[in-house]
Protein backbone atom coordinates (compact mmCIF):
# COMPACT_ATOMS: atom_id res chain seq x y z
CA UNK A 1 0.00 0.00 0.00
CA UNK A 2 1.24 3.32 -1.02
CA UNK A 3 2.27 5.69 1.97
CA UNK A 4 3.25 9.07 -0.08
CA UNK A 5 0.80 10.66 -1.81
CA UNK A 6 2.08 13.05 -4.77
CA UNK A 7 -0.13 15.31 -6.86
CA UNK A 8 2.09 17.20 -9.64
CA UNK A 9 0.50 19.91 -11.77
CA UNK A 10 1.53 19.43 -15.29
CA UNK A 11 2.47 15.92 -16.42
CA UNK A 12 6.65 16.40 -16.96
CA UNK A 13 6.27 17.49 -13.24
CA UNK A 14 4.86 14.15 -12.68
CA UNK A 15 7.36 11.85 -14.26
CA UNK A 16 10.13 14.30 -13.43
CA UNK A 17 8.82 14.06 -9.28
CA UNK A 18 8.55 10.01 -9.86
CA UNK A 19 12.38 9.49 -11.23
CA UNK A 20 13.39 11.40 -8.32
CA UNK A 21 11.45 8.86 -5.96
CA UNK A 22 12.13 5.63 -7.81
CA UNK A 23 16.08 6.90 -7.63
CA UNK A 24 15.19 7.71 -3.98
CA UNK A 25 13.99 3.98 -3.02
CA UNK A 26 10.37 4.36 -3.49
CA UNK A 27 8.36 2.06 -6.07
CA UNK A 28 6.34 4.84 -7.66
CA UNK A 29 3.18 4.88 -10.64
CA UNK A 30 2.24 7.70 -12.17
CA UNK A 31 -1.58 7.98 -12.32
CA UNK A 32 -3.01 10.06 -14.92
CA UNK A 33 -5.55 12.28 -13.06
CA UNK A 34 -7.73 11.24 -10.02
CA UNK A 35 -9.48 9.06 -11.69
CA UNK A 36 -7.01 6.85 -12.55
CA UNK A 37 -6.20 6.81 -8.59
CA UNK A 38 -9.92 5.57 -7.98
CA UNK A 39 -10.41 3.05 -9.05
CA UNK A 40 -8.66 1.49 -6.28
CA UNK A 41 -6.26 -1.53 -4.86
CA UNK A 42 -8.67 -4.18 -6.13
CA UNK A 43 -8.80 -2.33 -9.68
CA UNK A 44 -4.98 -1.60 -10.26
CA UNK A 45 -2.14 -4.04 -8.34
CA UNK A 46 0.29 -1.48 -9.46
CA UNK A 47 -0.95 0.93 -7.50
CA UNK A 48 -1.44 -1.20 -4.58
CA UNK A 49 2.27 -2.45 -4.92
CA UNK A 50 3.87 0.97 -5.63
CA UNK A 51 5.29 2.34 -1.66
CA UNK A 52 4.72 6.39 -3.75
CA UNK A 53 1.93 7.56 -6.53
CA UNK A 54 1.78 10.53 -8.31
CA UNK A 55 -1.11 12.30 -9.65
CA UNK A 56 -0.33 13.87 -12.98
CA UNK A 57 -2.96 16.69 -13.74
CA UNK A 58 -3.09 19.43 -15.69
CA UNK A 59 -3.64 22.12 -13.40
CA UNK A 60 -1.09 24.56 -13.91
CA UNK A 61 -2.77 27.04 -16.17
CA UNK A 62 -6.32 25.68 -15.54
CA UNK A 63 -9.05 28.18 -13.95
CA UNK A 64 -8.69 28.39 -9.93
CA UNK A 65 -11.58 27.02 -9.03
CA UNK A 66 -10.85 24.06 -11.54
CA UNK A 67 -7.33 23.53 -10.27
CA UNK A 68 -8.66 23.38 -6.98
CA UNK A 69 -11.51 20.59 -7.45
CA UNK A 70 -9.16 18.14 -9.07
CA UNK A 71 -6.70 18.59 -6.95
CA UNK A 72 -8.72 18.21 -3.89
CA UNK A 73 -10.16 14.91 -5.30
CA UNK A 74 -7.22 13.60 -6.07
CA UNK A 75 -5.88 14.51 -2.81
CA UNK A 76 -9.21 12.19 -1.69
CA UNK A 77 -8.45 9.05 -3.90
CA UNK A 78 -4.93 9.17 -2.22
CA UNK A 79 -5.74 9.19 1.03
CA UNK A 80 -8.54 6.55 -0.03
CA UNK A 81 -5.45 4.52 -1.64
CA UNK A 82 -3.90 4.38 2.12
CA UNK A 83 -1.53 7.65 1.70
CA UNK A 84 -0.62 9.11 4.71
CA UNK A 85 2.50 12.03 3.55
CA UNK A 86 1.87 14.15 0.08
CA UNK A 87 3.49 16.23 -1.73
CA UNK A 88 2.36 18.78 -3.87
CA UNK A 89 4.90 18.97 -6.94
CA UNK A 90 4.78 22.69 -8.93
CA UNK A 91 7.49 24.04 -11.24
CA UNK A 92 11.17 24.12 -10.16
CA UNK A 93 10.18 28.13 -12.02
CA UNK A 94 7.25 28.47 -9.64
CA UNK A 95 4.97 28.67 -13.02
CA UNK A 96 2.13 30.71 -11.80
CA UNK A 97 0.29 33.49 -11.88
CA UNK A 98 -1.00 36.39 -8.61
CA UNK A 99 -4.39 34.35 -8.86
CA UNK A 100 -3.01 30.68 -8.48
CA UNK A 101 -2.56 28.25 -8.72
CA UNK A 102 0.19 27.15 -6.25
CA UNK A 103 -1.38 29.13 -3.51
CA UNK A 104 -5.13 28.04 -3.58
CA UNK A 105 -3.71 24.37 -4.54
CA UNK A 106 -1.77 24.35 -1.27
CA UNK A 107 -4.62 26.02 0.69
CA UNK A 108 -7.21 23.63 -0.07
CA UNK A 109 -5.00 21.12 0.96
CA UNK A 110 -3.85 21.73 3.92
CA UNK A 111 -7.56 22.42 4.87
CA UNK A 112 -8.46 18.99 3.60
CA UNK A 113 -5.78 17.73 5.41
CA UNK A 114 -6.24 19.50 8.85
CA UNK A 115 -2.89 21.24 8.36
CA UNK A 116 -1.66 24.11 9.56
CA UNK A 117 1.56 25.21 7.82
CA UNK A 118 4.05 24.17 5.18
CA UNK A 119 7.01 24.67 3.65
CA UNK A 120 7.34 26.22 -0.10
CA UNK A 121 10.69 24.71 -1.96
CA UNK A 122 11.02 25.15 -5.71
CA UNK A 123 14.70 24.65 -5.52
CA UNK A 124 16.02 21.71 -7.84
CA UNK A 125 19.58 21.97 -7.63
CA UNK A 126 20.43 19.30 -10.40
CA UNK A 127 18.47 21.56 -12.84
CA UNK A 128 19.76 24.45 -12.06
CA UNK A 129 16.99 26.03 -9.89
CA UNK A 130 18.21 27.92 -6.68
CA UNK A 131 16.44 29.65 -3.38
CA UNK A 132 18.69 32.24 -1.88
CA UNK A 133 17.87 35.09 -0.26
CA UNK A 134 14.31 34.18 -0.89
CA UNK A 135 14.87 34.88 -4.96
CA UNK A 136 14.42 32.34 -7.38
CA UNK A 137 17.51 31.64 -9.68
CA UNK A 138 17.89 29.33 -12.89
CA UNK A 139 21.26 29.05 -13.45
CA UNK A 140 22.58 32.17 -13.17
CA UNK A 141 19.85 34.18 -14.18
CA UNK A 142 17.16 35.68 -11.87
CA UNK A 143 13.62 34.26 -12.53
CA UNK A 144 12.34 37.11 -13.81
CA UNK A 145 15.56 37.89 -16.21
CA UNK A 146 15.48 33.77 -17.14
CA UNK A 147 13.51 32.28 -20.30
CA UNK A 148 10.78 32.43 -18.15
CA UNK A 149 10.21 35.90 -18.43
CA UNK A 150 8.04 35.15 -21.92
CA UNK A 151 6.83 32.20 -21.17
CA UNK A 152 2.98 32.20 -23.44
CA UNK A 153 1.06 31.10 -20.19
CA UNK A 154 2.73 32.05 -17.02
CA UNK A 155 5.72 34.68 -17.90
CA UNK A 156 7.43 35.13 -14.92
CA UNK A 157 8.34 38.76 -14.14
CA UNK A 158 9.38 38.75 -10.67
CA UNK A 159 12.15 36.54 -8.89
CA UNK A 160 11.22 36.91 -5.35
CA UNK A 161 9.21 33.46 -4.26
CA UNK A 162 7.01 35.22 -0.94
CA UNK A 163 6.19 38.17 -3.44
CA UNK A 164 5.20 35.39 -6.19
CA UNK A 165 3.18 33.53 -3.49
CA UNK A 166 1.78 36.11 -1.23
CA UNK A 167 -0.89 37.28 -3.58
CA UNK A 168 -2.47 33.85 -4.43
CA UNK A 169 -2.89 32.17 -0.98
CA UNK A 170 -4.70 33.09 2.29
CA UNK A 171 -2.35 31.89 4.32
CA UNK A 172 0.77 34.35 5.75
CA UNK A 173 4.17 34.21 3.70
CA UNK A 174 7.33 33.54 5.93
CA UNK A 175 10.94 32.67 5.00
CA UNK A 176 13.97 30.93 6.04
CA UNK A 177 17.63 31.65 4.68
CA UNK A 178 20.31 29.78 4.02
CA UNK A 179 22.03 30.39 6.96
CA UNK A 180 19.04 28.62 9.44
CA UNK A 181 19.01 25.93 6.52
CA UNK A 182 23.07 25.40 6.90
CA UNK A 183 23.08 25.12 10.38
CA UNK A 184 21.03 21.93 10.26
CA UNK A 185 18.31 20.40 10.51
CA UNK A 186 17.23 20.99 14.60
CA UNK A 187 17.68 24.36 13.03
CA UNK A 188 14.86 24.23 10.24
CA UNK A 189 12.99 22.70 13.14
CA UNK A 190 12.81 25.48 15.42
CA UNK A 191 12.35 28.25 12.79
CA UNK A 192 9.16 26.02 11.24
CA UNK A 193 8.08 25.69 14.89
CA UNK A 194 8.55 29.37 15.49
CA UNK A 195 4.39 30.37 16.63
CA UNK A 196 4.91 33.46 13.99
CA UNK A 197 5.14 30.60 11.50
CA UNK A 198 2.48 28.60 12.93
CA UNK A 199 0.15 28.69 10.04
CA UNK A 200 2.78 30.12 7.68
CA UNK A 201 3.63 28.65 3.76
CA UNK A 202 7.47 29.34 4.25
CA UNK A 203 9.57 29.63 1.73
CA UNK A 204 12.92 28.09 2.61
CA UNK A 205 16.04 28.94 0.77
CA UNK A 206 18.16 25.57 -0.34
CA UNK A 207 21.11 26.00 -3.12
CA UNK A 208 22.59 22.50 -2.73
CA UNK A 209 20.97 19.51 -2.64
CA UNK A 210 22.47 18.90 1.07
CA UNK A 211 20.59 21.77 1.96
CA UNK A 212 17.41 20.39 0.68
CA UNK A 213 18.18 16.95 2.79
CA UNK A 214 18.26 18.81 5.42
CA UNK A 215 14.61 20.70 5.07
CA UNK A 216 13.41 17.46 4.73
CA UNK A 217 14.49 15.87 7.60
CA UNK A 218 13.13 19.10 9.26
CA UNK A 219 9.74 18.21 7.56
CA UNK A 220 9.41 14.29 7.84
CA UNK A 221 6.49 14.79 10.10
CA UNK A 222 4.89 17.39 7.89
CA UNK A 223 1.38 16.17 6.41
CA UNK A 224 2.51 18.31 3.44
CA UNK A 225 5.34 19.28 1.67
CA UNK A 226 5.24 21.56 -1.52
CA UNK A 227 7.48 22.22 -3.70
CA UNK A 228 9.78 21.12 -7.20
CA UNK A 229 11.13 17.51 -7.43
CA UNK A 230 14.44 18.80 -5.98
CA UNK A 231 12.92 18.15 -2.24
CA UNK A 232 12.63 14.03 -2.79
CA UNK A 233 16.13 14.22 -2.70
CA UNK A 234 15.74 14.20 0.90
CA UNK A 235 13.40 11.40 1.25
CA UNK A 236 13.83 7.52 1.21
CA UNK A 237 11.97 4.52 0.25
CA UNK A 238 12.33 0.99 0.73
CA UNK A 239 13.17 -0.38 -2.11
CA UNK A 240 16.70 0.96 -3.25
CA UNK A 241 17.04 -1.77 -5.90
CA UNK A 242 13.84 -2.28 -7.75
CA UNK A 243 13.27 -2.48 -11.25
CA UNK A 244 12.92 0.00 -13.79
CA UNK A 245 9.74 -0.13 -16.31
CA UNK A 246 11.33 -2.30 -19.36
CA UNK A 247 11.14 -0.19 -22.75
CA UNK A 248 7.82 -1.23 -24.69
CA UNK A 249 9.23 -0.64 -27.92
CA UNK A 250 12.93 -1.55 -29.98
CA UNK A 251 15.13 0.20 -31.93
CA UNK A 252 13.76 0.81 -35.40
CA UNK A 253 10.13 1.06 -34.19
CA UNK A 254 8.33 3.75 -35.58
CA UNK A 255 8.48 7.16 -33.21
CA UNK A 256 7.94 10.75 -33.37
CA UNK A 257 8.95 13.57 -31.45
CA UNK A 258 5.87 16.37 -30.53
CA UNK A 259 7.39 20.03 -29.23
CA UNK A 260 4.46 22.25 -27.77
CA UNK A 261 6.59 24.49 -25.46
CA UNK A 262 8.07 27.92 -26.77
CA UNK A 263 10.87 27.61 -23.92
CA UNK A 264 14.54 28.51 -24.53
CA UNK A 265 15.73 24.99 -24.36
CA UNK A 266 13.08 23.43 -25.96
CA UNK A 267 13.82 26.03 -28.85
CA UNK A 268 17.26 24.56 -28.44
CA UNK A 269 16.54 21.25 -29.00
CA UNK A 270 14.26 22.23 -32.38
CA UNK A 271 17.55 23.86 -33.42
CA UNK A 272 19.40 21.20 -33.08
CA UNK A 273 16.62 18.56 -34.82
CA UNK A 274 15.73 20.55 -37.65
CA UNK A 275 19.92 19.64 -39.53
CA UNK A 276 19.01 15.85 -38.33
CA UNK A 277 15.52 15.31 -38.26
CA UNK A 278 12.74 15.38 -40.75
CA UNK A 279 10.49 17.74 -39.54
CA UNK A 280 6.99 19.77 -39.77
CA UNK A 281 6.35 22.95 -38.07
CA UNK A 282 2.80 23.54 -36.87
CA UNK A 283 0.72 25.82 -39.32
CA UNK A 284 -1.90 27.78 -37.01
CA UNK A 285 -3.69 29.59 -39.76
CA UNK A 286 -4.06 25.85 -41.63
CA UNK A 287 -5.09 24.42 -38.32
CA UNK A 288 -8.04 27.78 -38.25
CA UNK A 289 -8.88 27.37 -41.11
CA UNK A 290 -9.18 23.21 -41.32
CA UNK A 291 -8.09 21.85 -38.10
CA UNK A 292 -8.68 18.16 -39.71
CA UNK A 293 -6.45 18.31 -42.84
CA UNK A 294 -3.88 20.25 -41.18
CA UNK A 295 -3.32 17.42 -38.93
CA UNK A 296 -4.22 14.81 -41.88
CA UNK A 297 -1.69 16.39 -43.78
CA UNK A 298 1.22 16.19 -40.89
CA UNK A 299 0.25 12.63 -40.16
CA UNK A 300 0.51 11.41 -43.75
CA UNK A 301 3.86 13.35 -43.67
CA UNK A 302 5.01 11.24 -40.53
CA UNK A 303 4.14 8.41 -42.11
CA UNK A 304 5.58 8.53 -45.29
CA UNK A 305 9.01 9.47 -43.57
CA UNK A 306 8.77 6.62 -40.91
CA UNK A 307 8.67 4.05 -44.85
CA UNK A 308 11.26 6.36 -45.99
CA UNK A 309 13.78 5.75 -43.02
CA UNK A 310 12.58 4.22 -39.69
CA UNK A 311 15.21 5.03 -37.81
CA UNK A 312 14.51 9.03 -38.36
CA UNK A 313 11.90 9.45 -36.09
CA UNK A 314 9.92 12.89 -37.29
CA UNK A 315 9.73 16.35 -35.37
CA UNK A 316 6.57 18.19 -35.03
CA UNK A 317 6.97 21.86 -33.50
CA UNK A 318 5.26 24.89 -32.57
CA UNK A 319 7.83 27.51 -32.14
CA UNK A 320 11.42 27.92 -33.32
CA UNK A 321 12.40 31.18 -32.75
CA UNK A 322 10.51 33.70 -29.99
CA UNK A 323 8.76 35.30 -32.59
CA UNK A 324 6.89 32.22 -33.65
CA UNK A 325 4.63 32.55 -29.96
CA UNK A 326 1.09 34.19 -31.39
CA UNK A 327 0.70 36.23 -28.26
CA UNK A 328 -2.58 37.58 -29.10
CA UNK A 329 -5.94 35.33 -30.48
CA UNK A 330 -7.22 36.65 -33.84
CA UNK A 331 -10.86 38.19 -33.19
CA UNK A 332 -13.10 35.34 -32.75
CA UNK A 333 -10.76 32.29 -33.29
CA UNK A 334 -9.50 29.75 -30.71
CA UNK A 335 -6.56 30.43 -28.32
CA UNK A 336 -2.68 30.03 -30.14
CA UNK A 337 -2.11 27.35 -26.62
CA UNK A 338 -5.30 24.85 -27.05
CA UNK A 339 -5.17 25.18 -30.61
CA UNK A 340 -1.46 24.17 -30.75
CA UNK A 341 -1.89 21.52 -27.91
CA UNK A 342 -5.28 20.11 -29.57
CA UNK A 343 -3.59 19.74 -32.78
CA UNK A 344 -0.29 17.75 -30.82
CA UNK A 345 -2.61 15.33 -29.23
CA UNK A 346 -4.78 15.05 -32.38
CA UNK A 347 -1.56 14.01 -34.28
CA UNK A 348 -0.31 11.33 -31.27
CA UNK A 349 -3.94 9.71 -31.07
CA UNK A 350 -3.44 8.82 -35.17
CA UNK A 351 0.61 8.26 -34.93
CA UNK A 352 -0.30 6.05 -32.20
CA UNK A 353 -3.04 4.16 -34.07
CA UNK A 354 -0.58 4.13 -37.34
CA UNK A 355 2.40 2.64 -35.40
CA UNK A 356 4.08 4.69 -32.98
CA UNK A 357 5.40 3.13 -30.00
CA UNK A 358 7.60 5.91 -28.77
CA UNK A 359 7.12 9.57 -28.39
CA UNK A 360 9.01 12.24 -27.19
CA UNK A 361 6.79 15.02 -26.05
CA UNK A 362 7.87 18.53 -24.99
CA UNK A 363 5.98 20.83 -22.93
CA UNK A 364 4.19 20.23 -20.17
CA UNK A 365 1.24 21.27 -20.59
CA UNK A 366 2.01 19.70 -24.12
CA UNK A 367 2.30 16.47 -22.50
CA UNK A 368 -0.79 16.60 -20.80
CA UNK A 369 -2.84 17.00 -23.78
CA UNK A 370 -1.56 13.99 -25.47
CA UNK A 371 -1.40 11.73 -22.81
CA UNK A 372 -5.02 12.77 -21.74
CA UNK A 373 -6.25 11.81 -25.81
CA UNK A 374 -3.93 8.85 -25.66
CA UNK A 375 -5.91 8.09 -22.75
CA UNK A 376 -3.06 6.71 -20.69
CA UNK A 377 -4.19 5.70 -16.66
CA UNK A 378 -1.16 4.67 -15.52
CA UNK A 379 2.66 5.62 -16.48
CA UNK A 380 5.68 2.92 -15.48
CA UNK A 381 8.96 5.04 -14.75
CA UNK A 382 11.99 3.51 -16.88
CA UNK A 383 15.67 4.67 -17.79
CA UNK A 384 16.05 8.53 -16.93
CA UNK A 385 17.26 10.44 -20.00
CA UNK A 386 18.58 13.55 -18.05
CA UNK A 387 17.85 15.69 -14.75
CA UNK A 388 13.98 15.51 -14.41
CA UNK A 389 13.36 13.64 -17.75
CA UNK A 390 12.46 9.54 -18.15
CA UNK A 391 11.67 7.60 -20.29
CA UNK A 392 8.04 6.19 -19.19
CA UNK A 393 5.75 3.07 -20.31
CA UNK A 394 2.43 3.47 -20.93
CA UNK A 395 -1.04 1.35 -22.02
CA UNK A 396 -2.50 3.77 -24.03
CA UNK A 397 -6.40 3.15 -25.66
CA UNK A 398 -6.98 5.97 -27.71
CA UNK A 399 -9.49 4.74 -29.82
CA UNK A 400 -10.57 1.40 -28.74
CA UNK A 401 -7.17 -0.40 -29.75
CA UNK A 402 -4.27 -0.53 -27.03
CA UNK A 403 -1.32 -0.17 -26.94
CA UNK A 404 1.72 -0.27 -25.14
CA UNK A 405 4.25 2.49 -26.04
CA UNK A 406 7.36 4.53 -24.47
CA UNK A 407 6.58 8.19 -23.47
CA UNK A 408 9.35 10.67 -22.40
CA UNK A 409 7.35 13.78 -21.60
CA UNK A 410 10.11 16.46 -21.32
CA UNK A 411 9.69 20.12 -19.27
CA UNK A 412 10.21 22.60 -21.67
CA UNK A 413 12.88 23.95 -20.07
CA UNK A 414 14.80 20.73 -19.31
CA UNK A 415 17.29 18.45 -21.56
CA UNK A 416 20.60 18.69 -23.47
CA UNK A 417 20.07 19.94 -26.88
CA UNK A 418 20.75 17.17 -28.63
CA UNK A 419 17.36 15.06 -26.67
CA UNK A 420 15.48 14.87 -29.47
CA UNK A 421 18.38 12.86 -31.39
CA UNK A 422 19.81 10.69 -28.68
CA UNK A 423 17.17 10.19 -25.91
CA UNK A 424 15.88 6.90 -28.21
CA UNK A 425 19.29 5.66 -27.26
CA UNK A 426 18.00 4.72 -23.47
CA UNK A 427 15.75 2.80 -24.58
CA UNK A 428 17.40 -0.88 -24.35
N1 LIG B 1 3.03 29.51 -31.56
C1 LIG B 1 2.47 29.52 -30.35
N2 LIG B 1 1.82 30.62 -29.93
C2 LIG B 1 1.26 30.63 -28.69
N3 LIG B 1 1.28 29.62 -27.82
C3 LIG B 1 1.92 28.53 -28.20
C4 LIG B 1 2.55 28.43 -29.47
N4 LIG B 1 3.13 27.23 -29.56
C5 LIG B 1 2.88 26.60 -28.41
N5 LIG B 1 2.13 27.36 -27.58
C6 LIG B 1 1.62 27.00 -26.26
O1 LIG B 1 2.57 27.30 -25.28
C7 LIG B 1 2.31 26.45 -24.16
C8 LIG B 1 3.65 25.90 -23.73
O2 LIG B 1 3.46 25.29 -22.49
P1 LIG B 1 4.04 23.87 -22.19
O3 LIG B 1 3.55 22.86 -23.16
O4 LIG B 1 3.75 23.63 -20.74
O5 LIG B 1 5.58 24.07 -22.41
P2 LIG B 1 6.69 24.40 -21.30
O6 LIG B 1 7.03 23.09 -20.71
O7 LIG B 1 7.80 25.00 -22.09
O8 LIG B 1 6.08 25.31 -20.31
C9 LIG B 1 1.36 25.35 -24.63
O9 LIG B 1 0.08 25.61 -24.12
C10 LIG B 1 1.40 25.50 -26.13
O10 LIG B 1 0.20 25.10 -26.75
O1 LIG C 1 9.86 21.40 -11.89
C1 LIG C 1 10.04 21.54 -13.09
O2 LIG C 1 10.70 22.47 -13.58
C2 LIG C 1 9.39 20.57 -14.04
O3 LIG C 1 9.09 19.35 -13.44
C3 LIG C 1 8.11 21.14 -14.51
O4 LIG C 1 7.15 21.28 -13.78
C4 LIG C 1 8.15 21.53 -15.85
O5 LIG C 1 7.04 22.24 -16.36
P1 LIG C 1 7.05 22.60 -17.91
O6 LIG C 1 8.27 23.45 -18.16
O7 LIG C 1 5.79 23.30 -18.18
O8 LIG C 1 7.14 21.29 -18.65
Amino acid sequence: MPTLGALADDFTGATDLATMLVARGFRTVVAVGPDAVAAGPGAAGALAEADAVVVALKSRTAPVAEAVEVSSRALDALRALGCRRFYFKYCSTFDSTPRGNIGPVADALLQALGERRTVVVPSFPATGRTVYRGRLFVHDDLLDESPMRNHPLTPMRDSRVERLLAPQTAHPVSRIGLDTVRAGADGVRAALDDPARADALTVVDAVDDEDLRVIAAATEDFGLVTGAAGLAVGLTGPHPDQARARPASRPGDPGVVLAGSASAATRAQVAHALGRLPHRRLDLAGLRADFDATVAGLTAFVRAEWAADPTRPPLIYAVAAPEDVESATPPGAEPPATLVERALAACAVTLVDAGARRLQVAGGETSGAVVTALRARTLGIGAPIAPGVTWARAEVCPTGTAHTVDLALKSGNFGDPDIFTQAWEQLV
